[in-house]
């Protein structure tokens, strides 16, 4: 064997073999990847690149964009406008929905992405990432243009998702409903080499990520749950817990795809911020699939996410994702102090 198992070879097997991915997904999920090489390059060139520093531009959640929030986001719509295989995108840097032009051939999926997941870190050479989400366009959307309302599907309805995280290794982590893989950038042949067959988070940990300073706005069912964290081996949970805090969701989940664990960015108890900050159709959805398609679990507090009901395409939700029996375990503090 000369060449090792990559993305390509994965893809066709999961259509050919398996009949588990259409060969539109197929070829729209290799361009997304071909997107994220190019993101990041720009990201490891940094100062060399002149790509770091914001921009004076705010984007539709009113968050100041870098520069590199904004290339990753070109970069993903120029790759991905003249396949043939999307109807329409959506991104967490755009107000609304973004069609493909009418020169090109329209295809039918939706594509939804956050091009550069956790923006504070950018500028401080931390772990940062690209986070994706494929759904099916509607049968009606067919015959007429794509709406936002088209992109509103719960997501357990997402035909793949995934991310790649820029960090000491390029990875492409992917799901397309069989599991979890995990790609490597080999930077020398340019391929996603597969390094990761078969990703499963452990059911059992003793180690959260959650941003303390936020403290006095969560709920009482996560003040209560952390205090007793906090408690180690003596208190009511009898295990001594660690945290870990990246302050970048892609990285943080990665952690947790390796190794296990809890991630919370819960609700707010804030009337402005009521929703929590990550937005459910750019973040939390694609991570939920990926979550539970490794045996994990995904909840808001007490639902799971993937049957949440979208309302709007910039929808924040509460996440709780990770170990299953840990994020079970916090449902139930939700369950007994709601
Ligand atoms: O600044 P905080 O509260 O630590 O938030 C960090 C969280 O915000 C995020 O960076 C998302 O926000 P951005 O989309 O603006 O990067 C997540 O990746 C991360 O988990």
């Amino acid at each position: 064997m000369y060449l090792k198992k990559n993305l390509t070879h994965y893809l066709v097997e999961q259509q050919r073999q398996h009949g588990v991915v259409t060969a539109d997904v197929r070829l729209l999920l290799e361009t997304v990847a071909r997107a994220c090489k190019a993101i990041s390059h720009a990201v490891s060139k940094g100062a060399l690149g002149g790509v770091l520093g914001s921009l004076e531009s705010e984007n539709v959640q009113g968050e100041v964009q870098k520069k590199l929030d904004v290339i990753s986001n070109e970069i993903l719509l120029e790759a991905n406008e003249w396949g043939g295989n999307l109807a329409a995108m959506a991104s967490e840097e755009m107000d609304t929905l973004h069609r493909i032009p009418a020169h090109f051939p329209k295809g039918k999926n939706l594509l939804l992405f956050d091009p550069l997941d956790g923006s504070s870190n950018i500028d401080v050479n931390v772990s940062i990432g690209t986070i994706f989400s494929v759904l099916q366009l509607p049968e009606e959307a067919n015959t007429r243009d794509v709406q936002e309302a088209d992109f509103l599907q719960p997501g357990v309805k997402q035909v793949a998702a995934g991310y790649a995280v820029y960090g000491p290794q390029t990875m492409l982590i992917l799901t397309v409903g069989a599991g979890v893989v995990g790609f490597t950038l080999d930077k020398e042949t340019g391929s996603w080499v597969l390094t990761h067959p078969a990703i499963r988070i452990p059911e059992e940990t003793a180690e959260f990520a959650i941003n303390m300073s936020n403290q006095r706005y969560w709920e009482p069912a996560i003040r209560h749950y952390i205090e007793d964290c906090l408690k180690g081996k003596e208190g009511p949970l009898g295990k001594n817990y660690n945290m870990r805090w990246i302050a970048s969701m892609v990285a943080d989940v990665h952690r947790i795809m390796c190794r296990g664990g809890i991630f919370m960015y819960p609700r707010d108890q804030r009337e402005s911020v009521r929703h929590g900050k990550l937005r459910l159709m750019y973040e939390a959805n694609p991570m939920s699939f990926l979550v539970e398609q490794a045996g994990g679990a995904a909840i808001d507090g007490e639902q799971r996410i993937l049957e949440i009901e979208p309302n709007a395409l910039h929808q924040r939700v509460g996440v709780i994702l990770g170990s299953k029996n840990e994020v079970q375990r916090v449902q139930q503090y939700h369950l007994k102090h709601s």
